[in-house]
């Protein structure tokens, strides 16, 4: 599931200090670096007319190299700098290029844009009027490349400092940096492309890909393949989803327990009738159940608070999710259970662990690490985070999961993956891939229970 390493910008300028320490060249990196882009951007555009935005430092010493390689094929290649070059290695690069520098204010646009004005080293926005005229320069090209991350992301963040124009691909140097999967700067590129650039890097935050899965033993049964029970209230939808989902996510039975009779849904998952909170315990005493899920359809009244902690209180496996996270949410955080999978999203994580500082992915590891329980920090750009220091970032997922019932879908899924695994961190990165695959499979404008017929489809193809 580690779809390639994250680092932030100090990250990665000690892994590159790793790299000149091990006896590499620092302007020996900027060429590799701008060869790998150029060869990417040769790809795209091939002959047709470009110009490369360069900044003062080694993003802009990676423009230099890529304009001379695109001009030794053949590329009408245009330069176009904002300032001097302010490092050793950039003013290399210039030197190299050799050829002449516009003022990027004045520049015509081209029919490739590359941008290199500013990369890692970001430390504020542009100057509006820079912003403004890098925005005219990317609408105007017909193919636009971001070199490193867009300038005026913060790398790593994922804000955006200044105003930012949409890039078609944005060639990531080396690593992938949290602005290339976090909002909004993950939205600001269509195609996101990692370059080698030939130094080693680890993270344990790594971008989540497409987990491997495995059919059950030859000599499974339902007891060996999970039993997930899963307690609801009075409103039958959310529980049926996260149910249904659960019984499609590979585990061999699911139970729900709640208060309504509900009309449909698959005869396979066993529904209980369990009108007394005090009827809760009673039916999770039974010591086959893997995992309890909790939250979709729970009600956030004193019977959904008796009802959660009956749950918490069976000795399970855990899953928490919705009214279950509101209404630990006014307890604060020492109430949750370590161990336990939590699917907060941003107002649910707010209310659970108020206003951490750093990115998307710092906020979701602190809440991880102080409540011992593995987060999955849903969005747009999901995180996946482990007490253990381990995470993983979703992008990409559909814009159409932006409705009603998915997040229950979800819920079930990561409870379904649990009692599969037994693992929390693997369980919920494998739920949301499939979650995200299921979304892409069902293509625009569906609802939350078309995703649960095509699980299965998402399951094989990772099989
Ligand atoms: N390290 C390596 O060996 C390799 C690095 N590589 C490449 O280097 C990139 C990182 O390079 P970098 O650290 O030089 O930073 P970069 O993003 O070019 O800009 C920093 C400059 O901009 C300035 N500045 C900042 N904000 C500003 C603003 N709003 N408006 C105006 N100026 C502003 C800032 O000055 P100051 O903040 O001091 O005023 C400083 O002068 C990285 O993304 C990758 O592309 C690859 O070649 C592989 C090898
Ligand atoms: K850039």
């Amino acid at each position: 599931m580690n779809g390639g390493p994250i680092l932030t910008a100090a990250e990665m300028r000690a892994a590159e200090q790793a790299a000149f320490d091990a006896g590499v060249d620092d302007y020996a990196l900027m060429e590799t670096a701008g060869a790998a882009a150029a060869e990417i951007i040769w790809r795209a555009g091939h002959k047709r007319d470009a110009l490369i935005l360069c900044g003062p430092g080694n993003n802009g010493g990676d423009g230099y190299v890529i304009a001379r390689i695109l001009r030794d094929r053949g590329v009408p290649v245009r330069v176009a700098a904002l300032g001097a070059s302010r490092t050793l290695s950039g003013q290399r690069a210039r030197a190299a290029w050799g050829g002449p520098i516009e003022d990027m204010m004045r520049a015509a646009p081209a029919t490739q844009l590359v941008d290199a004005l500013f990369g890692t080293g970001l430390t504020r926005g542009l100057d509006d009027a820079v912003a403004a005229r890098l925005c005219v320069l990317a609408g105007a090209a017909a193919i636009s490349h971001a070199v490193d991350v867009p300038s005026g992301v913060d790398s790593d963040s994922g804000a955006m400092l200044s105003a930012v124009p949409r890039f078609g691909t944005c060639i990531a140097l080396g690593a992938y940096k949290p602005a290339h999967l976090l909002q909004p700067a993950a939205g600001r590129s269509g195609r996101l492309v990692l370059a080698d650039i030939g130094i080693a890097v680890s993270s344990a935050v790594h971008r989540l890909c497409a987990p491997i899965l495995s059919t059950p033993a030859a000599d499974a049964h339902k007891y060996t393949r999970g039993l997930v029970a899963v307690v609801g209230g009075a409103m039958p939808g959310a529980s049926l989803l996260a149910s249904i989902a659960a019984a499609h996510s590979g585990a061999g039975s699911v139970r729900r327990f709640a208060i309504d009779r509900p009309i449909v849904g698959p005869h396979a998952v066993v529904n209980r009738r369990i009108e007394a909170p005090e009827g809760i315990g009673e039916a999770l005493a039974d010591e086959r159940i893997d995992v309890v899920l909790v939250g979709p359809g729970l009600g956030r009244d004193a019977d959904g608070r008796a009802r959660l902690a009956a749950a918490m209180d069976a000795g399970h496996a855990l899953v928490l999710d919705a009214d279950a996270l509101t209404l630990l949410g006014e307890e604060g955080a020492r109430a949750i259970p370590a161990g336990a999978i939590l699917t907060p999203h941003e107002g649910e994580f707010q209310r659970l662990f108020g206003d951490l500082p750093g990115s998307k992915i710092d906020r979701a590891l602190a809440a991880a690490r102080r409540s011992g329980a593995v987060m999955v920090y849903k969005g747009a750009d999901s995180v996946i985070a482990a007490p253990d220091g381990r995470a993983a970032v979703a992008s990409g997922a559909s814009p159409w999961l932006s409705t009603a019932g998915t997040g229950d879908v979800l819920a079930g899924l990561c409870a379904g993956r649990l009692a599969v695994t037994g693992d929390p961190f693997r369980a919920a990165c494998e739920a949301v891939w499939l979650h995200g695959e299921a979304a892409r499979r069902a293509g625009p404008a569906f609802v939350a229970d078309d995703l649960l017929g095509v699980l299965p489809a998402a399951i094989a193809a990772r099989l």
